[in-house]
């Protein structure tokens, strides 16, 4: 059932193609016409100018041939003309049909790439920490290409097969019932082998690609970690990682493609016995004078042709069972709730200058869940425009937590996040993200220009301003030392950069951006002190209106900020500034006086 409703989903995703596919059938139809006439002209040649037989009645009276002055010499270049117009009607309806099919086709994977890609953008999070990238990659770039296979190898088949199958028996039955109720009889036996297949060959294919998804996305893992693989000298271990998946992954494809081919061979098998009887028939028909010479050169050349409309019947019946597995792993991720959701009437954000206040959050990442934990408590604070707010905290205490749902990366389990009184759930999720420039811990760049990575922040950021970012993040001077200045090409992952440089980059991306609101998480921890606190005198200078909210373990960074929120297990333990802390004599005491004395 569950196949039966993707298969509709499927079929409904071709509404945009109406047009073309309309064409297609009209083409078919041509084509029908063609294939069931292809014996014709030479049954005609053996009965007709051969044998000297006349033409039944009706062809006679259709085609206005007199029968008795027929001359044998023009029935012979009729049909033989006949013989090339169906070649020829054959190759240029199968050459336009197959420029259609593929048109249409891509076409569809065309459309299912934006839209998948368009939901990948939108998910939240938490649905990126549950799925691996290897997989994901995988559905993208292999499952979606099926799509391809539904109009050449499911729609299309079915359409023809099913209009030669009606013509052939139509002309069968014109020529004698029981062969051709014999040839039709095959059908329910094909439905039925098809029936008893239909689950294995289903869960092996689903199997296959989840495998497949499995091993790309340790591949890809290890190929991003091979410095920290080297390092740990973890090569045998990795390898024999990759062993177990690669195969899993062996067994899994091994056991499909047995499934399948096992249908197919059945099939042959039912389409072969059935031809043996419908050949032997035939001959003994035609031994007994009830079938013409010609009559039966019809009905052997259908005999061999109508394998080919069952047999593609069949294969587009697996071929569905198939594309439907691979669709629904598309579908589980275009059906995937969207845990953060813009509200119809949804604001855009547009100060100069942002109050943000938590009230009363409470928020963790599996709710609902057996390992459903709380990892924020009670958060209550606030940050002012053209003040800093430091947040400090052990390891674990929450404080990524707590910046990501200022983004609205995840949504609190309660409580709310206001910005100058306004819940920031009424705000558009790009106005809202708009305001808000996001170092993050781990500095990711692009495989382009590193001018072209400081400008991902701001667009429109002209060199003047991309600069004058790389400046305010002391990133200039080493830029401009680089070989090709700000046109060197960062390369995968940002390799050939040093820790320090990448956060530096990534900085710059961020002060592009002009934002009222700015968000660092640890952004210089990979930078040397000196260099950290030029970065910090010339951010206070440039921030001097903005909200800024900074994660920092540096606590001699930090200690200049208005007020300092420090995090004990997800609940606010103290918060005031670095002389009402360093007076309580509390955590932020203990840390301070621990980093002086080291
Ligand atoms: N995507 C996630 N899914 C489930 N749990 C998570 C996820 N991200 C973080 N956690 C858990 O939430 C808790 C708080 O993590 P968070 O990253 O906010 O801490 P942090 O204070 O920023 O730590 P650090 O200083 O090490 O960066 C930790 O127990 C962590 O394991």
């Amino acid at each position: 059932m569950k196949n039966i409703n993707i298969l509709k989903r499927l079929l409904t995703s071709l509404l945009p193609y109406k047009w073309r596919l309309t064409l297609l059938i009209f083409i078919s139809i041509f084509g029908v016409v063609f294939t069931v006439a292809k014996p014709l002209p030479v049954k005609i040649i053996i009965d007709n100018v051969l044998l000297k037989q006349e033409f039944p009645q009706f062809i006679s009276d259709f085609f206005h041939i007199n029968n008795s002055g027929q001359s044998e010499n023009d029935l012979l270049i009729f049909s033989l003309a006949l013989m090339v117009i169906i070649v020829l009607g054959e190759i240029f309806l199968g050459y336009i049909s197959f420029l259609l099919v593929t048109k249409i086709g891509i076409g569809l994977v065309y459309d299912l790439s934006l839209e998948l890609y368009k939901k990948f953008q939108s998910l939240s999070m938490r649905f990126y920490s549950k799925n691996k990238a290897g997989d994901l990659l995988q559905r993208f770039n292999g499952d979606i290409f099926v799509m391809y296979l539904l109009v050449g190898q499911i729609v299309l088949p079915l359409i023809s097969s099913v209009l030669v199958l009606a013509g052939m028996f139509f002309v069968m039955m014109l020529i004698d019932t029981t062969l051709a109720i014999i040839t039709i009889s095959v059908i329910p036996l094909l439905v039925l082998a098809l029936f008893v297949v239909n689950k294995p060959m289903n869960d092996s294919t689903l199997e296959q690609y989840s495998k497949q998804g499995e091993l790309s996305g340790f591949v890809q893992q290890a190929l991003v970690s091979m410095r920290v693989i080297q390092t740990f000298v973890r090569e045998k271990f990795m390898l024999g990682k990759l062993d177990f998946l690669a195969l899993g992954f062996k067994k899994a494809y091994f056991k499909a493609v047995t499934i399948g081919e096992t249908y197919n061979q059945t099939v042959k098998l039912i389409t072969g016995l059935a031809s043996v009887v419908l050949v032997g028939l035939g001959a003994y028909k035609g031994l007994e004078g009830d079938l013409s010479p010609g009559d039966l050169y019809v009905f052997l050349g259908y005999i061999t042709a109508i394998y080919g409309p069952v047999t593609s019947l069949s294969t587009a019946a697996g071929a569905s069972v198939s594309l439907a597995a691979r669709a629904s792993r598309i579908y589980d991720i275009l059906d995937s709730k969207e845990e953060v959701f813009e509200k119809d009437n949804s604001i855009d954000l547009n100060e100069k200058s942002c109050l943000i206040e938590f009230s009363d959050i409470q928020f963790g990442y599996n709710r609902f869940q057996e390992d459903e934990h709380c990892v924020l408590k009670q958060i209550n604070f606030k940050a002012k425009p053209g003040k800093v707010t430091a947040i400090i905290g052990t390891t674990g205490a929450g404080k990524t937590s707590l910046i990501s749902l200022l983004g609205r990366f995840y949504e609190p389990w309660e409580g709310q996040i206001k910005i100058n009184g306004t819940p920031i759930s009424n705000f558009s999720l790009v106005s809202l993200r708009s305001n808000i420039s996001m170092v993050l811990q781990d500095p990711i760049l692009f495989p382009v220009s590193i001018a072209e990575n400081i400008r991902f922040g701001n667009p429109n950021a002209t060199r003047e301003q991309i600069e004058m970012a790389a400046t305010l993040s002391e990133a200039h001077d080493f830029i401009t030392k680089l070989p090709k200045g700000y046109d060197t090409i960062v390369s995968e992952a940002g390799l050939s950069l040093s820790g320090g440089e990448k956060q530096r980059l990534s900085l710059a991306r961020t002060f592009v951006m002009d934002t009222p609101i700015i968000v660092l998480d640890e952004p210089t921890s990979s930078v040397d002190a000196i260099t950290e606190g030029r970065i910090f005198r010339r951010l206070k200078d440039y921030c001097k209106d903005k909200t800024v909210i900074v994660i920092s373990h540096r606590l001699s960074t930090i200690k200049n900020a208005d007020q300092i929120l420090v995090l004990k297990n997800g609940s606010i333990s103290e918060l005031g500034s670095h002389e009402q802390l360093i007076q309580q004599k509390g955590l932020y005491f203990n840390l301070y006086t621990q980093q002086t004395i080291n």
